[in-house]
């Protein structure tokens, strides 16, 4: 049966890892092929019932026995089916050597398949097994199935979509449509596999929850149920001083706006108290713009240090805007025990040094929140970066566990990772919110679930998804100003 879209995610060696405690608990394979299979048949027939043929492209593995599952259930059904194998079908082994032979006609070999039209594909040439990229007759029949515009039903994943990373291992299809198993994969959440599948359908086969609960890590999609137990703090109700004074530092007389933005996020999210932190010479700029936020002269790190004996400042946001990466360092360290939202110059101010900052954050609970987008993310963290193998969910956990801070590694398929291996992926961004100002507008929201109290991997996430619904709310062609005045209040 189809399930409610779970939160979960699970990696591919996770459903390896539970297809083998499903065996071991005397769970038959055969039937979640079967079971797989058909639901993958069912779509089919439910999303092209006009199909003038159903052409199932079956690999040399478990994907491919589903596409013989599939091509038996659509052949029963009375439609048109040709099957093309990858390989000689008398090598498979297995659950798909047994699904191939329960299909009992004849294929013809991959490289003879002439896409026309009216042809459905389904592709199940490769799932979860893929482990390199896609050889060169595979690469050409989907040039060929993708230049006549066919629709593509993917069988777990587009065939040469990493499940793991959602990159793409040479060459992949581009589906109209994927059915998956029991849960979402990563590389079904993250770019560019996201767009490669189409609409997606999770389909449960039948594996017991508690087989799937005993290998899910700490990975899943960013929602609600992530944080929404946390947000108890941002009673709007509640007195000003109670919902926490968020402090946002000012750029330099021609750089205000940037930190007024987050500012302006930051009240509209639910700190009951913003000031903004401005040096003498951006004070008039920023007055003659603020009404409601209040505003605050630090000029140096001393007039810092003299303010910050005031302990009812929750929060801080250094960095949108702020320009003069000596001082934004100075300030860093000097906030090292109070929580903080280090965004945009905050980051790069420590691209010579990064193990300054993060020493300087790794006592006590984690506090420190960083939004680095791609290239920031590359200049604290070049070795992370570099390296091929990991996902963008490996790296925003590998970079979170070395500088004890939350990462929001940004980007259209943001992550959120915490020091302590927990991650989101999140995916309610719509595309305009890459706009002028919005990394600013974000790091406000995030400031202000930090003054308020919220644990740092909970009010970055909530962060991330508020400003998403922001941007769906304020709609196409917003501007930063938009965003911040659509942010919804949190859900309860
Ligand atoms: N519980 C579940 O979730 C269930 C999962 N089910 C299904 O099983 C699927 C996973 O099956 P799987 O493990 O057999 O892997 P699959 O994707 O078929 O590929 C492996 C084969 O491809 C080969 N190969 C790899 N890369 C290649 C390349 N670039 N070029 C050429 N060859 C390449 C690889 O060869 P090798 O690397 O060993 O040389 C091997 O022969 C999963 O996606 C789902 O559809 C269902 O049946 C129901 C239960
Ligand atoms: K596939």
């Amino acid at each position: 049966m189809p399930v409610d879209r779970d939160d979960s995610i699970i990696t591919p060696a996770e459903m390896s890892a539970i297809d083998r405690d499903a065996a071991l608990s005397g769970i038959d394979s055969f039937r979640l092929m079967t079971s797989a299979g058909t639901a993958v048949s069912a779509a089919a027939l439910r999303l092209y019932p006009q199909a003038l043929r159903f052409v199932v492209l079956c690999g040399p593995g478990n994907n491919g026995g589903d596409g013989y599952i599939a091509a038996a259930a659509l052949h029963a059904s009375g439609a048109q089916v040709a099957v093309h194998a990858l390989g000689d079908p008398a090598h498979l082994k297995g659950d798909a050597a047994r699904a191939c032979a329960g299909w009992g006609h004849a294929g013809e070999p991959l490289a003879k398949y002439r896409p026309r039209p009216g042809d459905i594909v389904i592709d199940a040439l490769f799932g979860a097994g893929l482990s390199r990229a896609v050889p060169d007759e595979v690469a050409a029949v989907m040039r060929a199935v993708g230049s006549e515009q066919l629709p593509v039903i993917a069988v777990d994943l587009p065939s040469g979509v990493d499940g793991r990373t959602g990159q793409v291992l040479g060459e992949s299809f581009h589906a109209s449509h994927t059915v998956t198993f029991m849960a979402r994969k990563p590389g079904h959440l993250l770019l560019p596999g996201r767009t490669l599948c189409g609409s997606l359908e999770v389909f449960d086969i039948g594996i017991p929850q508690r087989i799937l609960a005993a290998h899910t890590s700490g990975l899943s999609e960013n929602g609600p149920h992530l944080w929404a137990g946390q947000a108890h703090a941002l009673d709007p109700s509640a007195h000003k001083f109670k919902r926490g004074h968020l402090a946002v530092f000012s750029g330099g007389p021609l750089a205000t706006g940037a930190a007024r933005l987050s500012a302006a996020a930051g009240l509209k999210a639910g700190a009951g108290l913003v000031t903004l932190a401005s040096a003498s010479a951006a004070l008039d700029a920023n007055a003659a713009h603020l009404t409601a936020v209040m505003l605050k002269e630090i000029g140096d790190a001393g007039a810092l240090a003299r303010w910050l004996a005031d302990k009812r400042i929750g929060a801080f946001v250094l960095g949108p805007g702020f320009g003069d990466l000596e001082t934004a360092r100075q300030y860093a360290l000097l906030l090292n025990d109070r929580a903080l939202v280090l965004d945009a110059d905050g980051i790069t101010a420590f691209k010579d040094d990064p193990s300054l900052l993060f020493e300087a954050y790794a006592q006590g609970e984690t506090h420190l929140v960083m939004t680095p987008h791609d290239g920031e993310f590359a200049r604290l963290f070049p070795d992370i970066d570099a390296d091929p193998t990991l996902s963008k969910v490996d790296r925003a956990i590998a970079a979170a566990k070395r500088s004890h801070a939350v990462i929001v590694y940004k980007g259209a398929d943001t992550v959120i990772a915490s020091p302590d291996g927990r991650a989101a992926i999140n995916t309610n961004a719509p595309p305009w919110l890459a706009t002028a100002g919005s990394g600013d507008t974000l790091a406000g929201i995030i400031g202000a679930h930090l003054a308020q109290g919220m644990p740092a991997f909970e009010a970055a996430a909530a962060g991330v998804w508020r400003h998403g619904r922001a941007g769906a709310k304020a709609g196409e062609g917003l501007t930063a100003e938009d965003l911040a005045a659509a942010i919804e209040p949190l859900p309860a």
